[in-house]
């Protein structure tokens, strides 16, 4: 199996890297060879390479940057997967892509299920429901992952905030009222491979939801991760009020795991075995 995959140096890429399984030829192309704001280039990478599955996880995920940029953060997240989509519609190919719990408007405290209506709140959340919006329109066969609060030992994420704060600061206050799933890119990463070769193998598709258990709120997840990292640090729980951001952000981010249990036998991510993980590649 050939697979072609947008991003080289991301979270989610670089664990799809690590982790290529056996038997599979990895093409991985960066921002240099195809850079998602031209969108012809990157369909024509697809022609180049003519592999047999492509996942995108390239992405513009600067939350509070977009609202300033969001033409931008549309083209790279919308307008160019919907071309990567229809390219491999075209070639009868999968496309496997990585969206996100922000397209939700994060109303109630039940987990959102894939079919949920959506409703972002953001910048961010609107160019990657275009994204989604643009991936089915092409009607080739597609997986559309939506995840969560993505962490890695690598790039920009909370548990590397956290620990960076922690050297500065004896007091860090944190949103107790925002709820989600902590998601290890490595876990994620895992994921995509398997349901790239379920794919290729005619299995599969459509829109699946992926994010570590248990629910927990940034506050909580902050608490973790000091503890765990040996940091004494006093974690304040604050409500979203208290700390304003440029972006809006959903409150209630739970999702619903269980199509791609059903699906693909995949079973929802377990944060704090990952966490654990990332420390020690940090230490
Ligand atoms: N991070 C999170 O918490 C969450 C992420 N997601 C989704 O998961 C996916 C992977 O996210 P994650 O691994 O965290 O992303 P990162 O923020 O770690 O990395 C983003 C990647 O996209 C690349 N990229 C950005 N702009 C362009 C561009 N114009 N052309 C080419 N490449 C570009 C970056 O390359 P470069 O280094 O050159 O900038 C980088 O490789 C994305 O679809 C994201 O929306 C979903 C839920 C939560
Ligand atoms: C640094 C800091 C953040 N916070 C809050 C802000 C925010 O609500 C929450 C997390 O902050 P972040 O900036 O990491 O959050 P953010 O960048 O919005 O994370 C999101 O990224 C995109 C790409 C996604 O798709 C989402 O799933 C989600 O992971 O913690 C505090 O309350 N206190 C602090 O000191
Ligand atoms: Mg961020």
């Amino acid at each position: 199996m050939k697979a072609l995959i947008f991003g080289t140096t991301g979270q989610v890429a670089r664990e799809l890297d690590r982790r290529t399984p056996h038997g599979v030829q990895a093409i991985r192309l960066g921002r240099d060879e195809a850079d998602l704001t031209d969108p012809e280039t990157c369909v024509s990478m697809i022609g180049q390479t003519a592999p047999d599955v492509v996942i995108n996880a390239a992405a513009y995920t600067a939350v509070d940057r977009a609202e300033a940029e969001e033409p931008l953060a549309t083209t790279i997240n919308g307008t160019t997967p919907g071309a990567m989509a229809r390219s491999c519609a075209d070639r009868g190919i999968p496309f496997l892509h990585v969206s996100t719990d922000y397209v939700f408007d994060g109303s109630g405290d039940t987990p959102w299920a894939p079919d949920a209506p959506t409703g972002p709140l953001n910048a961010y959340g609107r160019s990657k429901l275009a994204g989604e919006e643009a991936i089915r329109a092409a009607g080739g066969p597609h997986a559309i992952l939506r995840t969560s609060w993505v962490v890695s030992a690598h790039g920009s994420n909370f548990v590397r905030t956290m620990l960076r704060l922690s050297e500065s600061r004896e007091e860090l206050r944190i949103v107790d009222d925002q709820v989600g799933g902590p998601t290890p890119a490595a876990d994620i990463a895992r994921a995509l491979w398997t349901m790239a070769q379920a794919m290729v193998a005619g299995q599969g598709g459509g829109t699946y939801h992926f994010a570590g258990q248990p629910a927990v709120s940034w506050a909580g997840f902050a608490e973790e991760i000091l503890a765990r990292a040996g940091r004494a640090v006093t974690v304040t729980q604050i409500p979203t009020a208290e700390y304003p951001t440029p972006a809006a952000r959903p409150l209630n981010s739970r999702l619903d795991c269980a199509k791609l249990t059903a699906d693909f036998g995949i079973t929802p991510s377990d944060w704090k075995a990952g966490l654990a993980d990332i420390l020690k590649d940090l230490s």
